[in-house]
């Protein structure tokens, strides 16, 4: 793997409101990047300047060892010279042009030959299943439909970079989940170089080889799905990705107390630890039940009193109240009445100690 894009310290305001505050990092050629994060913390900005669509305010990006935006030396290629592609929320097709002639523009821009355009469109239309509708026009096709020409279009063109700004937003849900598959494949056999911009988190842990989680113009974890996962960094991270209890904890000599009326001792781990924080237990990790049993050490177990039940189609989610009046939600290993008496467990070593 050798660097592609780089990005080194990319600020951008809008009216003297800074939306990017030092975006730093930098992507393997043939890696698929998303940006993840809530609305309105930076990732079409980030998308937009990388794309040429936007000027950084201060920085440098490079790809492939070329800069493109240096605004110290007043530098900004611009987007059609970065030969990039970009798809779009609303797929952004032209209207009077049929699907063959949509994705084989780019081509015939870039004055490529007439056999070749027939040739590149036919494959770039087979890869997303798109063969049997080259004559159509965008307003005869469904919105998958669309997108997948849209998908298309932009890898027709073999672009050196293909940047994706949330391209499954527009479609229900039954489709979304079906085009995310087919995207994932299709981004890996192309071995193309992406960055994809979505709130979904379904959508980048299957996409991204490593997701960045955004927070106000910043980025505030950068890794693998799995590592930001199992291994946040913050209470945002482990909140914005997956179900988490947050529970206060305390540090006090080589103890935690940790809300909900948890003493562990650390085995001198606790020194280490900040004097105060929160505890994560993922969801996943907390086990509700109706039956007891005799967990051993690595295992601790609590009594509560089942407050709601939700049936999530493969599982139940439980929140159950603590005796001293904090919930914690997690899977209920079957259905459970509200108000009974239920057991709460979970692995000693499922708690992990984030920073305030
Ligand atoms: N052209 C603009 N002029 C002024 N403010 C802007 C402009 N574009 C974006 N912003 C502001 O910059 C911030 C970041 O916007 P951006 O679209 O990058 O966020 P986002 O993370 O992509 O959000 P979303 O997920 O809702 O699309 C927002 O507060 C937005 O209002």
């Amino acid at each position: 793997m050798s660097v592609f894009l780089e990005c080194h310290q990319l600020h951008k305001q809008f009216d003297g409101n800074p939306v990017l505050d030092g975006i730093d990092f930098s992507l393997d050629r043939g890696e698929c990047l998303v940006l993840l994060g809530p609305s309105g913390c930076g990732k079409s900005t980030l998308l937009n300047i990388i794309a040429g669509l936007l000027a950084a305010d201060q920085g440098e990006l490079r790809c492939d060892g070329e800069v493109l935006d240096a605004p110290a030396q007043g530098f900004h290629r611009p987007m059609r010279d970065r030969r990039f592609s970009m798809v779009f929320q609303d797929f952004s097709l032209w209207p009077h042009m049929t699907v063959a002639e949509n994705v084989a523009f780019g081509l015939r821009v870039r004055g490529a030959h007439r056999s070749r355009i027939r040739e590149q469109v036919e494959q770039a239309l087979a890869r997303v299943r798109m063969s049997d509708f080259l004559d159509r026009k965008p307003e005869q096709l469904s919105g998958g439909q669309q997108q997948r020409v849209a998908i298309a279009r932009a890898l027709a063109v073999q672009p050196r970079l293909l940047l994706l700004d949330e391209p499954l937003s527009a479609l229900d849900a039954r489709l979304r989940e079906d085009l995310k598959t087919e995207l994932g494949a299709l981004l890996q056999d192309s071995g193309v170089t992406s960055v994809y911009v979505t709130h979904d988190q379904s959508e980048a842990m299957t996409l991204g080889d490593r997701i960045a989680l955004m927070k106000g113009g910043r980025i505030e974890q950068i890794g693998p799905p799995e590592q930001v996962y199992r291994e946040p960094s913050s209470c945002f991270v482990a909140e914005f990705l997956g179900s988490s209890n947050l529970l206060p904890y305390q540090r006090q000599a080589n103890e935690v107390a940790v809300q909900g009326g948890l003493r562990l001792s650390l085995n001198g781990q606790a020194e280490r630890l900040p004097a105060q924080g929160n505890c994560m237990l993922r969801r996943e990790a907390v086990c509700i039940s109706q039956s007891a049993c005799c967990p051993g050490d690595d295992v601790i177990e609590l009594s509560a009193i089942c407050r709601q039940m939700h049936f999530l189609g493969d599982r139940h989610e439980a929140f159950a109240e603590l005796e001293n009046g904090h919930t914690l939600r997690g899977i209920a290993d079957g259905p459970v009445r509200e108000g009974a008496t239920v057991r709460v467990r979970f692995p000693r070593n499922a708690l992990r100690f984030l920073p305030d």
